[in-house]
């Protein structure tokens, strides 16, 4: 497991990480979220030792990064894909791991089968695609069998292929007992993937919980409605105690698990529906929603994306048009 105990870390005026407390368990997968310059990286450094906290604690199984003997074959991570020496070999970086972290050299051969670069495994890194390159990174991840893993956005360049492929990498780590902490700004990637959140914006900690959570507690699953007898809908909804709200362009929306019902009420009164459909919740609408406030970079041509999430926010959790009870 990772515990972080009130980690913090300042440059200068910025603080990347301010008092950061949760514990990555083990057999999960861990999604680690959050918007460009939450803290992300800064945290991950901190947990291998590469920065040192201004104040607060980090520990892996229970010991810092520098009291661990054999490093890779306590923690595995893959932060930068491109921090390799191009002018050596797939294989000749993975040997040079190895070595340098008592691990038998057989295992490069492991690895590099593991992730499909065998093929490529005498090339020089320099000549790497991005989605090479993070293949490599995860072989050295991997190279030491460490109990706890940690990547820092492994799809990053992958095609659709290999983001499938890192998912089940990860699931199936995850499902050997091990602590797998991943960042991911691919929301619907991480649905799939991830069991548990751990979200944080501009450096704090916003949420720490399940996936199932923290979707019910951060969006709205609703009942999509159209009907060419709109008024007539609105007031039988009204009237049965149905909590509605007009989304524009004749649509109705109607808070969550009320299908059946609204179904039944509609043919009950025989009023005509174009549309009944169940809506759920995404991940990306909860983490929008939650991060609204400390997105730091916001684009400002074309559809502003802050601006467009915090507006949609407000009318959908207060000054939404609201009918019913
Ligand atoms: N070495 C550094 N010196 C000064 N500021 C830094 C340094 N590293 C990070 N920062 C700042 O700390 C904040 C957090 O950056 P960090 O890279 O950890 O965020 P992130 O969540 O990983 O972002 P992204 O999703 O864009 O990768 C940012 O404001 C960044 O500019």
């Amino acid at each position: 497991m990772i515990e972080l105990e009130g980690l913090t870390k300042r440059y200068g005026e910025t603080l990347a990480v301010n008092n950061l407390t949760f514990t990555v368990e083990p057999g999960v997968v861990t999604g680690f979220l959050g918007p460009n310059g939450a803290g992300k990286s800064t945290t991950m450094r901190l947990v291998l030792g590469l920065d040192h906290p201004t104040s607060g604690d980090v520990r892996i199984d229970g010991r810092h990064y520098d009291r661990l003997r054999n490093p890779l074959t306590s923690i595995g991570a893959l932060l930068d894909a491109k921090a390799v020496h191009g002018g050596r070999s797939a294989f000749h970086h993975l040997l040079c791991l190895a070595q340098s972290n008592g691990i038998p050299s057989a295992r490069v051969h492991e690895v590099l089968d593991t992730v499909g670069l065998t093929a490529v495994a005498r090339k020089k890194a320099k000549g790497f695609s991005l989605g090479m390159a993070q293949r490599l990174g995860i072989a050295g991840a991997l190279l030491g069998e460490p109990r706890i893993l940690m990547f820092d956005e492994p799809a990053n360049g992958l095609d659709p292929e290999g983001i499938h492929w890192i998912r089940t990498l990860m699931k199936s780590l995850a499902a050997q007992g091990r602590t797998v902490f991943v960042s991911s700004h691919l929301m619907s990637e991480m649905a799939l993937t991830a069991d548990h959140l751990v979200v944080i914006g501009q450096g704090r900690l916003l949420a720490d919980t399940s996936m199932a959570d923290f979707i019910e507690r951060n969006a709205r699953s609703y009942v999509r409605i159209r009907s060419p007898q709109r008024e007539r809908l609105l007031d039988l909804l009204h009237g049965a105690g149905v909590t509605v709200v007009e989304s524009g362009g004749g649509v109705l929306e109607a808070d969550g698990g009320k299908a059946e019902l609204i179904g039944e009420l509609a043919a009950r009164h025989q009023v005509v529906l174009h549309e009944l459909s169940t809506r759920h919740a995404s991940l990306e609408e909860a983490f929008m929603r939650l991060t609204a406030e400390s997105v730091e970079y916001h684009a400002h041509s074309g559809t502003p994306l802050g601006t467009w999430t915090r507006r949609a926010a407000r009318q959908e959790w207060g000054g939404g048009r609201r009918k019913g009870a």
